[in-house]
């Protein structure tokens, strides 16, 4: 499939994030062809959009999910993290079968693609329906499967071997596979250290939760005498690629390891926020050239996966709660919620718009009163925009939405099975 996007203004976001006015852009199976000032006329394309009032920039990537959770909405609302946890989500989540998975899995990602999501990072129950859901919408997945327990069983064995066979780098590298450990609080040591071992034989990245609380820093500290990230330094972890989800209550210690080991944080700040876990130290691990991403959580905790509400957070709550506006820049939550999700998925070309480099891709239509007068095009996209600005998705070269409206799941009949199971 050829695309033509013509007369379109784009952010670039890998290096210095810039804007570009009034391109033509091609793109070519899975990848863009071209971006140049003029048209080229022996470009044949497949399909058109015009650009005019629109702007073109790299996707979303949402580096913490657990896509089945939108089932949970609202489930526990106004608990902390343990309460919330232990006495509303995990009873309920014993409940939860194969086809709640699926079904929630598909509505949390018409949600994501309507706000901007081009890729995600998840964990769960159920990897196997949580894939195929990821599959079937057209997103770009790591699939996480969920580990807890005092043993690595020949059972999670076997799941971990099944989703990897089924799904590992399917669909052109599309969806992968990654092994989960939910925290350090809920896996004993043992189970770590093998999943660790199960990992590097898979060649798998790990994605787990790391220093959510200070309930947990505190229960590392008094039980193994180190913070969270030291434990999982000193197992090993790090010689491998981890998504750290949290990441809230770090000394400074734990912010060289990070940056040194090129840990990649997740920073959720609306979960953190609603479940009073605190605020991450997003300036220092910046500071420090650390890894930064961004994640919605699970929907049961944030109560949505909106990542364009979560950009809008993530800008300004450092401000405020170091009362210096210079922190988290516009430029800067733009690249931590675009370009670095690639550090994720081991794609070198992919975050930006560049010849050559994924086409995963959104278009936001300008033509709002909220984003008038166009002073600043990266002030007006992190401060201004809403989700429902974004007005067409591509992943992979293929479109998932267009105009607002999503091309791979039929809704009518997702909300209707969503009704009938709530
Ligand atoms: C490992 S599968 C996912 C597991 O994690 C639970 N969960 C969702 N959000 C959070 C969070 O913020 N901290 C810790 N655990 C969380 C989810 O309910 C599943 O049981
Ligand atoms: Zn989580």
């Amino acid at each position: 499939m050829k695309i033509l996007i013509k007369n379109i203004d784009i952010i670039r976001c890998e290096e210095e994030v810039k804007v570009e006015k009034n391109v033509f852009v091609g793109i070519e199976n899975d990848k863009i062809k071209f971006i140049s000032k003029n048209f080229l006329e022996d470009f044949k394309f497949d399909y058109e959009i015009d650009g005019k009032n629109k702007l073109l920039m790299p996707g979303f990537v949402n580096s913490h999910t657990h896509l089945p959770m939108s089932i949970l909405r609202s489930v526990g609302s106004d608990t902390s993290l343990m309460d919330w946890l232990y006495n509303y989500i995990f009873p309920t989540e014993k409940k939860l079968t194969k086809k709640h998975a699926y079904l929630g899995s598909l509505l949390t990602l018409v949600e994501m693609i309507k706000s901007g999501t081009t890729a995600i990072n998840d964990m769960y129950f159920f990897a196997d329906e949580v894939a195929k859901a990821a599959y079937d919408s057209g997103i770009r997945a790591s699939i996480g499967v969920n580990i807890v327990g005092d043993e690595f069983t020949d059972s999670m064995k076997s799941e971990i071997e099944d989703v990897y066979k089924n799904y590992n780098n399917v669909d052109n590298g599309r969806i992968s596979v990654n092994l989960a450990p939910h925290a350090m609080y809920t896996c004993s040591k043992n189970l770590l250290k093998d999943v660790l071992e199960f990992a590097k034989k898979l060649n798998v990245n790990i994605h787990t939760h790391i220093a959510e609380t200070k309930d947990e820093y505190n229960y590392s500290m008094e039980k193994f005498g180190v913070s969270p990230v030291k434990y999982f330094y000193e197992l090993g972890y790090f010689d491998l690629k981890v998504i750290a989800a949290h990441c809230v209550h770090l000394n400074d210690e734990d912010i060289d390891i990070m940056a040194r080991k090129k840990v990649i944080c997740s920073h959720n700040p609306t979960s953190n926020l609603k479940l009073a876990s605190g605020i991450a130290p997003i300036p220092k691990l910046l500071e420090k050239e650390a890894i930064v991403t961004i994640g919605t959580d699970g929907c049961a905790s944030n109560n949505n996966v909106n990542i364009v509400e979560e950009m809008h957070i993530a800008s300004l709550i450092h401000k405020g709660y170091n009362l210096d506006p210079t922190l988290v820049k516009a430029s800067q939550v733009l690249k931590i919620a675009t370009s670095n999700g690639k550090y994720i998925f081991g794609i070198d070309n992919m975050g930006d718009i560049k010849e050559g480099y994924k086409a995963d891709l959104v278009i936001i239509d300008l033509n709002k009163p909220h984003l008038y007068p166009n002073n600043d095009t990266i002030s007006n996209i992190v401060y201004s925009a809403q989700a429902s600005d974004v007005d067409t998705v591509i992943v992979d070269g293929k479109i998932l939405m267009e105009k607002g409206e999503v091309k791979t799941i039929d809704l009518e009949k997702l909300y209707y099975e969503i009704n009938k199971i709530s």
